[in-house]
């Protein structure tokens, strides 16, 4: 079996590639996709969020080449979501962001066309059905992600908790304990979302996953966006700094956007 070329998000090995090695990436349920006005609808018989999350024991922080991502042990003390579109628990798994080069363009959904400075991804697996990330992964109803908008504005304090550690992982696989996260503080005030059947963002791409977008942005400060963009990876075998790690916006295809507010 051919080693299958890393994939990217360089020219030569970017989200127009994928299709070659994942040809799902064509499939009618992938995301992100342009959460546009007159493709939404309000559900009144949308539940709102439920979380049971809890301040995490120690993390891993870690570089996959492409991000950094917080992985969270869902095996004890885990943080569960519930309610909204979803049936069942949902534990999460870990969490990840996306972003680019500016402040204009970054995050993987767009709001009528609009991207923010980037954007964080909560994943969690359907713990109801499943017994774990892995089996949970590549079913129709086995990942729930919340997405929230990150724009440059007042700094987090919560997200500072990430940010000031980023510094010391700028080399690719680079792990570093974190603990004590509230990831109830990395959700925005207001409760309003969207939410629609899609799929990862990154390879394999399995259509998987219910997408809840948080309507609401969370604002990080300049400098803390310059240390998320600062991440260096040493995947293509040079030292080079991430320019971007978000995949443009997929056709809809049919599919139902629906909101929780009017
Ligand atoms: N960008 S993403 O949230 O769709 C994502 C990426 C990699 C693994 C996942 F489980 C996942 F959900
Ligand atoms: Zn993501």
């Amino acid at each position: 079996m051919a080693e299958q070329p890393s994939w990217g998000y360089s020219k030569a090995n970017g989200p127009y590639t994928w299709v070659s090695h994942f040809p799902i990436a064509q499939g009618s349920r992938q995301s992100p996709v342009d959460l546009r006005s007159s493709d939404t609808r309000f559900d009144a018989k949308l539940q709102p969020l439920n979380y049971h999350y809890m301040p995490t024991s120690s993390r891993i922080l870690n570089n996959n080449g492409f991000s950094f991502k917080l992985s969270f042990d869902d095996s004890s003390d885990p943080c569960v979501l519930s309610g909204g579109p979803l049936d069942g628990h949902f534990r999460m798994n870990q969490l990840h962001m996306h972003w680019g080069c500016d402040e204009h363009a970054g995050s993987e959904h767009s709001v009528d066309g609009n991207t923010y400075a980037a954007e964080l991804h909560m994943v969690h697996w359907n713990s109801s059905k499943y017994s774990n990330m892995q089996q949970a992964v590549a079913q129709p109803d086995g990942l729930a992600v919340i997405g929230v908008f990150i724009q440059v504005g007042a700094e987090h304090k919560e997200l500072k908790k990430i940010t000031d550690l980023l510094p010391m992982i700028t080399q690719q696989d680079s792990k570093i304990e974190l603990s004590g996260l509230n990831p109830l503080l990395l959700l925005p005030c207001s409760p309003a979302y969207w939410t629609y059947l899609g799929s990862l963002t990154t390879p394999p791409l399995y259509e998987s996953v219910t997408w809840i977008v948080m309507k609401e942005p969370l604002s990080i400060s300049s400098q803390q966006l310059e240390a998320i963009q600062s991440l260096y990876s040493l995947r293509s075998g040079k030292h080079e700094r991430l320019l971007n790690n978000y995949r443009p916006p997929q056709l809809l295809a049919g599919r139902e956007i629906r909101a929780s507010f009017k």
